[in-house]
């Protein structure tokens, strides 16, 4: 199986429980793994053939600006469900993390993975 890879993506959007996080937008940082097989787009040269790196990169923003939340588990779950949807990707790994909400903790946050690799296999 193959990965397409997106590393430390920062998008902003309102994500908390407590009151004076829904008044403000905050930094989320993503790591995402992208199951395809890379080999038709290897062999042509061809990004129509591959997961575009670039255009999720720019949908995963656009939906990070236009959601609000109150847990980092539904913003996963949700994004998770909308890339694999608009993608159609067979299986992917997505980490959010949230820089700062716990002082003493470089970053918190909540790693899930969709999909099925044997579909993403063959
Ligand atoms: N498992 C979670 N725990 C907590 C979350 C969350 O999204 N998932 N969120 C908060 C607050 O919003 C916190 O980040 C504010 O600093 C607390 N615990």
């Amino acid at each position: 199986m193959d990965l397409v890879l997106i590393e430390s993506l920062r998008v902003d959007t309102v994500i908390g429980v407590y009151d004076w996080e829904r008044t403000m937008t905050q930094t989320l940082v993503l790591d995402l793994e992208l199951a395809t097989d890379i080999r038709p787009a290897a062999a042509d040269d061809a990004i129509d053939k591959t997961l575009d790196y670039a255009a999720i990169s720019e949908r995963i923003a656009e939906f990070a600006a236009t959601q609000a939340f109150e847990l980092v588990e539904t913003f996963a779950e949700r994004l998770a469900e909308r890339l694999r949807e608009e993608f159609n990707i067979p299986w992917l790994g997505l980490t959010v993390r949230k820089p700062g909400a716990v002082p003493t903790a470089s970053a918190v946050g909540v790693r899930i993975e969709r999909g099925s690799r044997e579909e993403a296999a063959s």
